[in-house]
């Protein structure tokens, strides 16, 4: 074994032993990121090479900052987005919601779909769409002109700038200027039960903004206020795909109901096979008045 790869193992144990869930990988990240280089290069830094930084980057990690903090970046299906203090970190849970959204999208007899992305955080799913998607026009609506200041950064560095824009302004009544015109809303809002904060883990519930997070006490409080909004928003036609936290799929297709407008309501898994967002069309022929509650 080699200097670093042998350093590598003993940060690896001191993770773990602070309950870092992936400390393998989180250690090898660490040293790739310290010494500018792929994981699978790490064996080609030279002993002499070696930099203490990556001492004090693991002693973060242990102390649970996210490693996506100390990097500085998360990666998001084709992108690598600029994170930190005060915007939520991107999750790989999410990268499926947007591929069903990106795949509904080609399907849609839509030349330049309109798309809306409530919640946009770091810009991950605006982004992702606009880039996927090449001529979609997408808003990316946020209230917390924090994380609103991360999403313009990862907009300016995309080279998406022109088809997404940045709003800053409150999910619930957003965009009236759109109103029945949006051909798909989508939306990771924040959906963690407070009853459920003793569970969450220490990266999340201390890094994460807690708008970010939380949403009543069975989390579901801005999933309620969506559908009013998805009613407002989205085209007869149109789709609305909503993420969710584990073990809500069973009470969040009965928010969406017929009576309403709303069809082809459908629970979607993530890879490790949990519920984790829901998708439904706008009826075409749904006869009730936009925008009422
Ligand atoms: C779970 S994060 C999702 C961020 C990003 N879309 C993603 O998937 O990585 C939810 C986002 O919604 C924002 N948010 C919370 N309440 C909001 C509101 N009332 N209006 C607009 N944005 C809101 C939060 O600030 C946060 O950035």
């Amino acid at each position: 074994m080699n200097f670093l790869l042998d350093e590598v193992a003993r940060a690896t144990q001191r993770l773990a032993e602070a309950g870092v869930p992936s400390p393998r990988a989180d250690a090898e990240e660490l040293a790739a990121f310290v010494h500018g280089v792929r994981r699978g290069e790490l064996h080609n830094v030279a002993d002499a090479d070696f930099d203490a930084l990556y001492w004090e980057c693991v002693a973060r990690r242990a102390a649970r900052e996210p490693l996506q903090h100390i990097t500085g970046h998360a990666y998001f299906r084709y992108l690598e987005l600029r994170v930190g203090p005060g915007v939520f970190v991107p999750r790989p849970e999410t990268e499926i919601m947007v591929g069903w959204a990106i795949d509904t999208l080609r399907a849609m007899d839509v030349a330049d779909p309109l798309v809306v992305d409530l919640g946009t955080g770091s810009g991950a799913i605006a982004i992702s769409i606009a880039q996927e998607v090449p001529r979609s026009r997408v808003y990316a609506v946020e209230s917390d002109p924090e994380a609103l200041a991360w999403a313009k950064l990862n907009l300016d560095a995309s080279g998406h700038g022109d088809r997404v824009t940045a709003h800053l302004a409150d999910m619930r009544t957003a965009l009236p200027e759109l109103a029945g015109r949006v051909d798909l809303l989508i939306s990771n809002p924040p959906y963690v039960p407070t009853d459920d904060a003793a569970l969450i883990p220490p990266e999340v519930r201390n890094h994460d903004p807690a708008p970010a997070l939380w949403s009543g006490r069975d989390g579901l409080g801005m999933i309620r206020e969506l559908e009013q909004v998805g009613r407002r928003l989205v085209r007869p036609g149109g789709a609305m795909a909503v993420e969710h936290g584990d073990g809500q799929g069973i009470d969040i297709p009965h928010l969406f109901p017929e009576e309403l407008g709303w069809c082809d309501v459908r629970n979607r898994k993530d890879l490790a096979h949990r519920d984790r967002f829901v998708v439904m069309r706008r009826a075409d022929d749904w006869s009730g008045k936009l925008g009422e509650g």
